[in-house]
């Protein structure tokens, strides 16, 4: 029994090397995923070398996925892999069930692009060593919360969540396969998620939260915040939560609902808050349903993309004034982190998720991007320590030690 299991997962791996090696070996643009609880992997691979951009209304668009950074664009647009080419492995089955397309099939096995992209990967840029140089400061962080809380003290902001980074280097030894497997396995409540733009970014992550979800006529949302470590044997149900953290996740939820108000959606369903476990850190979520048949709203998704991002849980509320005080005091470029990234119009669903737990490639080594949801009662050591916990969610499975 142990044996087969064993056979299998190796064999599922080398199915993931396969793809990865002839994706890579395109040239070209390509995103592989596995959506929360799911036991499938699928991937998407662009038929154009070129970079896409499109707009934001996502009901239009062809079936690919869709990439945003934190900022928005001058040209208000997002980047855009086009499902010119796409598979779905069942991580369950047998590998001699797997049936591969041609452009996989003719790749030679083995060592190949994926082992060259690891060794060789040149995107290195001003803009990253500023994100490793001051992103990286403990005591540029711990200057950032307190002048935080001074300006939620003086009644400017009500929430804010201030980000770093932390940079550690690629171990020789590093096996992206063995990486994106453990992820998968480690974080089965998790959009697991790897995209490739060439010359562009190459992030690997795995959130926890979803931005919006549309299948059929249901639309789906939630909202994220307080950040605990989960501890004993039974994490969900010992978990206690402080007024802080009640507060800090209850205005994101007011921030949907504003949102629905705006657009004077009125019909919808609010669940939670609940605890919800996220690797071993546990946050607080309340989940939105609407009905968008018996709403009348088909273009809900697209609505809400534009309303909801930045949410409360990657930039703060009010939305513009958190928006511009970290443009002002971060110090660094989120690039691809907290903006949003998913699968769109494939299979008739789209789910896009906020980049969270997420880190990307530089030359020989990676950077891994963390936040900490701040307000009036927030301790900066404290916040510091979360943003630790949030970056060994992904950094664990960079490094054989801890940096
Ligand atoms: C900003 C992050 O998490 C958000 C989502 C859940 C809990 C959060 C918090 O407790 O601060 C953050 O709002 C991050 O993971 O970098």
């Amino acid at each position: 029994m142990i044996d087969s299991l064993v056979t299998s997962q190796v064999a599922t791996k080398d199915a993931i090397r396969m793809l990865l090696n002839a994706a890579f070996s395109s040239g070209r643009p390509f995103a592989l995923w596995r959506k929360p609880k799911s036991n499938v992997l699928e991937l998407v691979l662009d038929a154009e070398e070129k970079i896409r951009k499109v707009g934001m209304e996502i009901e239009e668009l062809p079936a690919g996925f869709i990439i945003h950074p934190f900022e928005d664009q001058e040209d208000k647009k997002a980047y855009f892999i086009k499902a010119s080419e796409y598979f779905s492995l069942d991580l369950s089955l047998e590998p001699q069930e797997i049936d591969f397309p041609d452009w996989v099939k003719n790749q030679p096995p083995s060592k190949g692009p994926l082992e060259q992209f690891l060794t060789n990967n040149n995107q290195s840029t001003e803009e990253r060593k500023v994100n490793v140089s001051v992103g990286s400061s403990k005591a540029h962080f711990l200057e950032l919360v307190e002048q935080s809380i001074s300006w939620i003290k003086a009644g400017k902001l009500e929430k804010v969540v201030p980000a770093r980074t932390k940079t550690i280097p690629l171990s020789s030894n590093f096996d992206l396969v063995q990486s994106i497997w453990e992820l998968m396995n480690s974080y089965p409540n998790s959009f697991v998620n790897f995209f490739h733009l060439p010359e562009v970014a190459t992030w690997l992550g795995a959130s926890p939260e979803t931005l919006i979800e549309t299948k059929g006529d249901e639309f789906y949302t939630m909202s994220l915040a307080g950040t605990q470590k989960a501890q004993g044997d039974n994490p969900l149900k010992s978990a206690a939560w402080t007024q802080k953290e009640i507060e800090e996740q209850a205005l994101v939820s007011r921030y949907i609902v504003d949102c629905f108000k705006k657009i004077r959606l009125r019909e919808y369903d609010e669940h939670g808050p609940k605890t919800v476990l996220a690797g071993d850190l546990l946050h607080l979520r309340s989940d939105f349903r609407v009905n968008m048949k018996s709403t009348n709203f088909p273009q809900l998704g697209s609505v809400m993309l534009g309303l909801l991002h930045p949410t409360s849980a990657v930039c703060g509320m009010p939305r513009k004034e958190a928006h511009e005080f970290l443009k002002e005091h971060e110090g660094f470029e989120r690039c691809f982190f907290a903006g949003f990234i998913g699968p769109v119009n494939i299979k008739e669903s789209t789910a896009i998720y906020v980049n969270l737990r997420t880190a990307s490639f530089g030359d020989g080594e990676i950077t891994l991007y963390a936040g900490a949801g701040v307000t009036e009662d927030s301790d900066p050591e404290k916040e510091w320590e979360e943003t630790e916990m949030k970056c060994r969610i992904i950094g664990k499975f960079f490094q054989s030690e801890e940096s």
